[in-house]
Formats: C-alpha cells, sequence, structure tokens
C-alpha cells in the first residue's frame, strides 16, 4: 500500500531550479534512503513533501489525498520530521519538547494529559536517556539535541517519518541506537521512514536487518532510484556517483546471517 508518492516533481528557488521530474513512491513498512552530496536538494524535496515548500510543479500525495489540501496538523498526524538543524530559542525543559509531539493530538484550549506525559516517560526510557528529562532544551549538546528531535518524532506516533540526516551529530553508541529503534518501529509499526544520509551504510544497516529499502540518488537536479542497497551501491555505481573506490565486504555474523558494508578505499579525481 503506497502511503506516500511524488509525482513528476519540480521546484525551484527563483530562477534556480533545484529538482526536475521527481518521482517515487515509498509503501507502508518501507524505507527510502535518498543519497546525495551537499547542496544537491535533499532537505528542499524533504520540506515539499512537509508541505514547508510548494511544488512549481507535479503532485504529492500522502495516503489517498493531495499536500495541498492538508492543514499542517493533518499533515503532523500523518509525517513527523526529524530536522538536520533545530535552532533553539526558548529554555524549555526537554520534557516540554518532548510533548509539542502530541500537540497534533492536543485542542487548543486543552494540555498534555497523563497519558501523553507517560508516552514521553517511556520513550526517554527506551532509549536510556531518562537523565535528559528536565534538562534546559538550548544547554544539550548538538547530538543530544538530534536525540531530542528523534524522541520528538517517536512521540508523534505518525505513519510516516522523514528524518534528515538523523544521525549527523551522534557518537558510535547513538548511532547505532537511533538505527536500532527505527528497525524496531519498522518492524512492530510498519513505519514508513524517509531518511536523508550522507553514510549510504546507513542502507545497509537497514536492508541486513530484513527492512525494505529504496535507494535514489539525487544529483543534477534529478532523483534516480535505484532499487534496493545490494543493487544501488554496487562498487561501480558508487564510483560513478561518488568518486570514491570502495570494496563492498559480505561478513557471515552467527546470529544475524550476511551482512554487506561498504569499505571506502580511494577517492577518485583527486590530486596527489
Ligand atoms: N531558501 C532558499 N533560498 C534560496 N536557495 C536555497 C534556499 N534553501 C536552500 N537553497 C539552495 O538550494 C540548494 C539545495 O539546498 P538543500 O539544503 O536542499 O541541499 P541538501 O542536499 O539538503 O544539502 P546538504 O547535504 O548539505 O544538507 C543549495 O544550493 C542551497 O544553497
Amino acid at each position: 500500500m503506497t502511503i506516500l508518492a511524488l509525482k513528476n516533481g519540480k521546484f525551484s528557488f527563483g530562477k534556480t531550479q533545484i529538482f526536475t521530474e521527481v518521482n517515487f513512491s515509498v509503501s507502508k513498512g518501507e524505507t527510502l534512503c535518498i543519497l546525495g552530496p551537499n547542496g544537491c536538494g535533499k532537505t528542499t524535496l524533504i520540506d515539499c513533501i512537509l508541505g514547508i515548500n510548494t511544488l512549481h510543479k507535479g503532485e504529492i500525495r500522502l495516503g489517498d489525498n493531495l499536500v495541498t489540501g492538508l492543514s499542517p496538523r493533518q499533515i503532523a498526524q500523518m509525517i513527523a520530521y526529524v530536522p538536520q538543524k533545530h535552532v533553539r530559542h526558548f529554555s524549555f525543559s526537554v520534557m516540554d519538547i518532548l510533548l509539542m509531539g502530541r500537540a497534533p493530538y492536543t485542542s487548543f484550549y486543552s494540555a498534555p494529559d497523563a497519558a501523553d506525559i507517560e508516552i514521553a516517560e517511556d520513550i526517554l526510557d527506551s532509549l536510556g536517556l531518562y537523565h535528559l528529562k528536565n534538562r534546559d532544551y538550548t544547554r544539550l549538546s548538538g547530538g543530544e539535541t538530534q536525540l531530542v528531535m528523534i524522541m520528538r518524532a517517536l512521540i508523534q506516533d505518525t505513519p510516516v517519518i522523514v528524518m534528515d540526516e538523523p544521525t549527523a551529530h551522534l557518537d558510535f553508541k547513538h548511532e547505532l541506537i537511533v538505527l536500532e529503534t527505527i528497525v524496531r518501529l519498522v518492524k512492530e509499526r510498519g513505519l514508513t521512514l524517509v531518511m536523508a544520509t550522507h553514510f549510504p551504510n546507513h542502507a545497509f544497516y537497514l536492508e541486513n536487518e530484513g527492512i525494505p529499502v529504496q535507494v535514489a540518488f539525487m544529483d543534477r537536479q534529478k532523483v534516480h532510484l535505484a532499487g534496493s542497497p545490494s543493487a544501488a551501491l554496487t562498487e561501480d555505481n558508487l564510483e560513478s556517483f561518488y568518486r570514491v573506490k570502495t570494496s563492498i565486504m559480505t561478513h557471515t555474523i552467527p546470529g544475524k546471517g550476511l551482512v554487506k558494508q561498504i569499505i571506502p578505499i580511494q577517492t577518485m579525481d583527486t590530486d596527489k
């Protein structure tokens, strides 16, 4: 069942075209990993999906509805968003920020209730981050802020989550915790995920865990759907897309089976 579909999408900032002829669809329980160089338009494309930018041509459907026909509150009940950067102005506690994730379900005149607080406490607990509960959000580190944004998206309890480089600031362990959480949610809730990432190994991680993943390469104003990580992330494709020589390693891990990882070997076209 298709939950998110973009048909013939085109977007420009003024006279600068960012992308054109973009087509993809994502089904329930599927992940779309968008890979692409800095500045190719991943965040701009995500902003179109969220209804922040409006396509100049084409359409975006969320379930049976056009995004342009939905209110921000209706979009927020369907899609949670983990931004790449979050501007922190006000000294809210982490708990307050998490409870904002319940706003799409709370009427204008009411406050989050005990059930909402319990949901937020459960997420803090399950990610081992309960100690952050009463911390001033403006004083968190970059990685802690990112984790709070991820928890707020999970609390929003939507069928789709869009993540813009979700692990960019995270340490080795928290990067894995986020990936493990994604895998658990996709398996338990049939969550659909759209993820812009600079780490193609994340696509392999999800595939290794048995999640259906599509890889899309975004570059030169186009989005090329390239199939599953095993089909898309070949040494030849990585060499032509990133200009990096790689070796794809396959390894059997007891209890996990065959896993794949990209080992970067050497950049190309650079002066040595
Ligand atoms: N509001 C804006 N007005 C004009 N140009 C913009 C605006 N926002 C982004 N751009 C430009 O659009 C292009 C795409 O930016 P975008 O942030 O979507 O790229 P990205 O692929 O997400 O990059 P990165 O991987 O570095 O995060 C860039 O050239 C950027 O400078």
